[in-house]
């Protein structure tokens, strides 16, 4: 196939990344078929000598890199060259230019203002903790503090950006954070729920090692967002071409036995003494991704689950229903916007303390 031959071969002495037979058109497309991606192309980087793989239909190539040091390489040795987002035709027919919003904006200063005024007035350590005192001011009638909405209504109403605002992209804003702040959130709270259930010991001890290693275990964006490649470069010495997609999959990289014990084991423990964290600099766990494009609402997203998993646990003991057991569980995934669970997770709530409305 001249396509996959022609990807195989060396550029300026480095190989391009090692990939599995291609089939004319489809490409590599057929080997992720029956398995979900991130599981497939683990199967595919195990089988390849280097821990990286390449894989391209006949007009677009794409990149996995499945090892924390590869990972490394492309989230912060050229971080600035993988900074842009890969969009495909079905993408960018959602999102015209201009109407891009966060997550897929490409790299520039559109994006990097947005993320700014995101960062600042939503997403802060500040601003996540102000979030107790606007619900107690808009509750008590006093009109509240500006949300996300309000702020980007004022500074595109003020003007004086580098780069003006639209009204679509603004739209597009705010349904990234939406759409990432709460279907991201409600999947990991899923999984935390069934672990709890199969691991009960752990229950109530260690709250936040065990949404830690839910998320080294679960994470719902196993392969993070896509990244592209901006200008050919090299990755551990082979060739990643110029606007290939890279796709880093975190979820093999952090069940990868080189790094972990027991990795496929629910393990909260694991995190006790250890000074791994997903703050984006420990590329064996990222599950929030990694330098410039890394997730901004990791704050945001921690406190929601401590709260809610909290309130779940202090109120509440949680039991399976009548006649099943832990081991019936069903931990398939199913691939959607995030990685979910497969089948709804059933439990029966046994009040222990009751909320002040039940009383
Ligand atoms: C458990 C919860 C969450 C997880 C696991 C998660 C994970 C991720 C990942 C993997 C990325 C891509 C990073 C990369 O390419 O390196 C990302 C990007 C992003 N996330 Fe999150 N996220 C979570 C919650 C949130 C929340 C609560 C918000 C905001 C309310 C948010 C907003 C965003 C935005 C705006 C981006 C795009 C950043 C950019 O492209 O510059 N996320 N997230």
């Amino acid at each position: 196939c001249r396509v996959a031959s022609r990807r195989r071969g060396c550029r300026d002495g480095a190989p391009l990344p090692l990939s599995p037979w291609a089939i004319h058109v489809i490409g590599h497309l057929h080997h992720l078929a029956g398995a979900l991606p991130h599981r497939a192309m683990r199967d595919l980087a195990r089988r390849a000598t280097a821990r990286s793989c390449c894989s391209a239909s006949a007009s677009s190539p794409s990149s996995s890199p499945s090892s924390a040091d590869a990972a490394r390489e492309v989230m912060r040795a050229r971080d600035l060259n993988f900074a842009t987002r890969s969009m495909s035709r079905t993408v960018r027919l959602a999102f015209p230019s201009g109407t891009e919003g966060i997550i897929f904006a490409p790299y520039g200063e559109e994006w990097r203002q947005m993320r700014k005024v995101c960062t600042v007035e939503l997403l802060s350590a500040r601003r996540v903790q102000s979030f107790w005192e606007h619900e107690e001011s808009t509750a008590a009638g006093n009109g509240g503090k500006e949300d996300l909405l309000d702020v980007l209504l004022r500074i595109q109403r003020e003007g004086d950006l580098q780069v003006p605002i639209t009204t679509d992209n603004i739209k597009s804003v705010v349904g990234d954070m939406l759409g990432t702040g709460s279907e991201t959130v409600a999947t990991v709270l899923q999984w935390i729920m069934a672990e709890l259930m199969l691991n009960p010991r752990v229950m109530q001890k260690y709250m936040h090692l065990v949404i830690k290693e839910t998320l080294r275990l679960h994470p719902p964006a196993p392969l993070l967002f896509p990244r592209e490649c901006r200008s050919e470069c090299q990755v551990l010495g082979f060739t990643v071409p110029k606007d290939a997609m890279v796709l880093v999959n975190a979820w093999a990289i952090s069940r990868d036995p080189k790094h972990w014990d027991m990795p496929e084991e629910f393990v909260p423990e694991r995190f006790e003494n250890s000074k791994i964290d997903f703050k984006g600099t420990d590329f064996e766990y990222t599950p929030f991704g990694a330098g410039r494009r890394m997730c901004p609402g990791i704050a945001f997203a921690f406190v929601n689950m401590e709260l809610i998993l909290a309130s779940l646990l202090y109120h509440f003991d949680w039991e399976l229903p009548c006649g099943m057991e832990a081991a019936d569980l069903d931990m398939t995934e199913e691939l959607g916007v995030t990685v979910r669970r497969l089948q709804d997770l059933d439990l029966v709530p046994v009040v222990r303390v009751p909320l002040p409305s039940c009383r």
